[in-house]
């Protein structure tokens, strides 16, 4: 199993990018992870409670069931991956079956500044995207996509989320093999990892 570990702060566009690294490859050889369905299960709380809590730290994360998991998948084993709801701000009950893949693409924010998940990856990216470019793309896809208003987004932007990138997230650039420049659609870069993915399963 190859597992690729894609980090960069928030809005940086990770996900687009996984998107379309996996698009055109056959399901069934790969399989992609986020660090968001790893956020701690907060249903103990009241759902102001929740809309305090720092989600950008890395305590509000559940690492350890993460590692579990990747463990599992390299082992060959499925596990049952656990559902976030941004709209909630907790996890689900429901869980979703996934089965280990011959690539395994692990995503989210704080993936190459925890030491014991860096040293699962066989290849390290980070994915950049200039802060005004990201705070930009954060606000309109919040909005529209996950429950969230103006006065919200910018609110956490300035108390949670700028500084725990500064110092979290951006030091963990120096641990990539490859930093994705992404201010602009990057479609060299993208085919650049497929190929490597496709020496892999050929
Ligand atoms: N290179 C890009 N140029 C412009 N918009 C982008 C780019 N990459 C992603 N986006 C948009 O920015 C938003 C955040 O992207 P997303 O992939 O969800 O980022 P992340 O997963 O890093 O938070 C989405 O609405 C997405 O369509
Ligand atoms: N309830 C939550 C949980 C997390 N966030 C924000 O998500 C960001 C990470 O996800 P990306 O897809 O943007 O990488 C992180 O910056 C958290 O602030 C949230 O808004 N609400």
């Amino acid at each position: 199993m190859l597992i690729i570990g894609i980090a960069g702060g928030t809005g940086c566009g990770k996900t687009t990018v996984v998107n379309q690294i996996v698009n055109e490859l056959p399901d069934n050889v790969v399989g992609v992870i986020s660090q968001d369905s790893y956020y701690n299960d907060l249903s103990h709380m009241t759902k102001e409670e929740r809309s305090q809590v720092n989600f950008d730290h890395p305590n509000s994360i559940d690492f350890e069931l993460l590692i579990e998991h990747l463990n599992q998948l390299k082992q060959n084993k499925s596990i049952q991956k656990p559902v976030y709801s941004f709209v909630e701000e907790t996890r689900l009950e429901k869980t979703i079956l996934t089965e280990p893949r011959k690539v395994m693409i692990v995503e989210g924010i704080l993936v190459l500044s925890n030491p014991k998940i860096r040293e699962l990856f066989d290849i390290k990216i980070f994915v950049h995207a200039d802060s005004d470019e990201r705070l930009i793309r954060r606000l309109q896809r919040d909005i529209k996509e996950r429950g969230h208003n103006l006065e919200k987004v910018l609110h956490r932007y300035q108390t949670a989320v700028k500084p725990m990138h500064n110092q979290f997230i951006e030091p963990s650039k120096e641990f990539a093999d490859i930093i994705i420049p992404n201010n602009h659609y990057n479609t060299v870069a993208v085919d650049i990892v497929k190929t490597i993915i496709n020496d892999k399963l050929n």
